[in-house]
């Protein structure tokens, strides 16, 4: 029996649907148009065509639609030729597997490893991570660990420092980043504890860098001006790395290790007085490595975020991974971190009445910082978020105390200790750290907030000891972004093999967000998190994508 036709779905809609349609299409148009301008291109004149007094109008109009002709077979030749090319350059590699004469082979294989790359980084990034780790370990003389002077202890990693150590003469120094978040004194006792151990360096990266729009092309990162008054201990490294080239008597290469967001990027910037590498408030912005020359004898290399191992604790997974938030969730891994403060400080810092539980603290934090969800009531999540992004990036002032008593590290013994500071000036050193700490503007004391550090972490340097999550579900709107940024990606090193000035290793980039008043960076997130997630709730049916080609 012959089945029935279904009947065609009506195309019939509400005017308000058919409005709105309407109306982002035009806003589609509007848009082209505003970039192409931008672009330069300009809208073709429209032909006058020819008077009808004009004598010989007629031989003229011949003359132009034959000209007409001409130029459109030519594109039509060109066309067709471009298509044969493409084709022989298809059937060639598929029947021997070869590059074709006219290939570059060095290009192909850049071409290839990229690919490569970026598949590995999409399916298993830590791995990535931990690859590129390896090799900024392998072809570093010198090691710089950066660490978070709000918590230095947190932010040694014993597995990276013994892998070192491993590595035969290489040596290892401590750069106590972000000093301006912490109390002068403490300051002072952390460098006195470190530095038994390592040379120690003082160091406030600079973090003046004002703009507002992502910048992805290395080229325009470049043109941002960079001011070094704010940067504190430069002076200091650059001895200290000028000692280990004297010792090394050779051209060095230096490393920059160290967790998420503790200023490697920051740091490098600030020594090359140049915004030549990506930094920004989320974690794990740098994914590969990045060498940067400094002078002709002297060469740091930027890598990607150590890798948190899962044994550690919430708080520390909290503060030191990137998954974090995704894993344990805002108002989890806020609380965590909260679990670590001193409640008292945390209510005058964030002036918020007395809590008893952690959302109660959020849900006060939301009232008092304007973060509202649909219906008036406090957004706790998004309360939660601001704390761990002010937590994780560098605005709010927090400390730990030092060890009371001084103790030799498990992976080190008093040989390693000595080769470590052979041959340096260490008083120089510790002169230049008295004069950054005078230098620095510290939070008081009293006004700071006390935390409670869970001791050195866990950090993962074997790729077989990597647990990769399942990818998650993505929404369309994510893989579109992804897609605009791998393009984006893709045309900034064309520019850079173009100008021949990137550098033999590629950075490669999530996104850059530039350095902005930091509270203000925080509470945007924070409300466009929240904003994002309104927007999506009430998004209804329509999606202007998938209706208008
Ligand atoms: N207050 C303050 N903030 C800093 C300092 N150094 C870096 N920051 C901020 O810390 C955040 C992270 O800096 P990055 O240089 O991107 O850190 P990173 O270690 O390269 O981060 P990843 O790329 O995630 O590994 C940025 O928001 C910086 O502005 C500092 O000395 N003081």
């Amino acid at each position: 029996m012959k089945r029935p036709k279904l009947k065609k779905a009506s195309k019939r809609m509400t005017c308000h649907k058919r409005y709105k349609i309407q109306k982002k299409v035009r806003e589609h148009h509007r848009k082209l148009r505003k970039e192409a301008k931008k672009r330069g291109h300009k809208k073709p004149r429209k032909d006058p065509g020819v008077p009808n007094s004009a004598p010989f109008k007629e031989a003229l109009l011949r003359e132009a639609e034959l000209r007409k002709q001409q130029l459109e077979e030519l594109k039509q030749q060109q066309k067709l030729d471009r298509q044969k090319e493409q084709e022989k350059k298809r059937k060639f590699e598929a029947s021997f597997g070869a590059e074709p004469s006219d290939v570059d082979p060095v290009k192909e294989e850049f071409v290839q490893h990229k690919a490569k790359k970026a598949k590995l980084a999409k399916q298993h990034p830590k791995k990535l991570y931990c690859q590129e780790l390896k090799k900024v370990i392998e072809a570093s003389d010198v090691v710089l660990e950066v660490l978070d002077a709000r918590d230095p202890l947190g932010c040694r990693c014993p597995q990276v420092e013994s892998a070192l150590l491993q590595g035969g003469q290489k040596r290892l120094v401590l750069v106590l980043n972000k000093s301006d978040l912490v109390p002068r004194e403490n300051l002072e006792n952390w460098v006195n504890y470190l530095k038994k151990e390592l040379p120690t360096v003082v160091f406030r990266a600079s973090t003046n860098v004002k703009c507002k729009r992502k910048i992805t092309k290395v080229k325009e990162r470049r043109n941002i001006p960079f001011k070094t008054e704010t940067c504190i201990g430069k002076e200091g490294l650059w001895k200290l790395l000028k000692d280990f080239q004297e010792i090394y008597g050779k051209a060095i290469q230096v490393g920059v290790i160290g967790f998420p967001n503790v200023g490697k990027s920051s740091l490098i910037n600030c020594l090359k007085q140049e915004q030549i590498c990506n930094v920004g408030v989320s974690m794990g912005l740098t994914r590969s490595m990045q060498v940067v020359p400094l002078d002709k004898q002297i060469t740091i290399i930027d890598s990607p975020s150590l890798i948190v191992s899962p044994v550690n604790s919430p708080a520390t997974l909290a503060l030191r991974s990137p998954a974090s938030i995704e894993e344990l969730r805002p108002v989890e891994a806020a609380s965590a971190i909260l679990s670590q403060a001193d409640t008292r400080q945390v209510v005058l810092k964030f002036t918020v009445p007395d809590f008893k539980s952690p959302s109660e603290f959020f849900a006060s934090l939301a009232q008092r910082r304007g973060l509202h969800q649909k219906g008036g009531s406090p957004n706790v999540e998004g309360a939660a978020k601001l704390l761990w992004s002010q937590c994780t990036s560098g605005s709010l002032g927090f400390y730990c105390h030092p060890p009371p008593s001084w103790t030799l590290s498990p992976h080190f013994n008093e040989n390693i200790v000595t080769d470590m500071k052979l041959g340096l000036n260490l008083e120089e050193l510790e002169k230049n750290n008295a004069h950054s700490i005078q230098a620095i503007r510290s939070p008081p004391l009293a006004s700071s907030i006390l935390f409670q550090s869970s001791g050195m972490t866990n950090g993962i340097t074997e790729e077989k000891d990597i647990v990769e999550e399942l990818p998650k579900q993505k929404t369309r709107k994510q893989e579109e972004r992804e897609d605009l940024e791998a393009i984006n990606s893709d045309q900034e090193s064309v520019d850079e093999e173009a100008d021949g000035s990137g550098s033999n290793m590629s950075p490669v980039k999530e996104t850059l967000t530039d350095e902005q008043s930091a509270s203000n960076i925080d509470e945007q997130s924070a409300q466009s998190h929240v904003l994002d997630r309104k927007s999506e709730e009430k998004e209804d049916a329509y999606d202007f994508s998938t209706d208008y080609v």
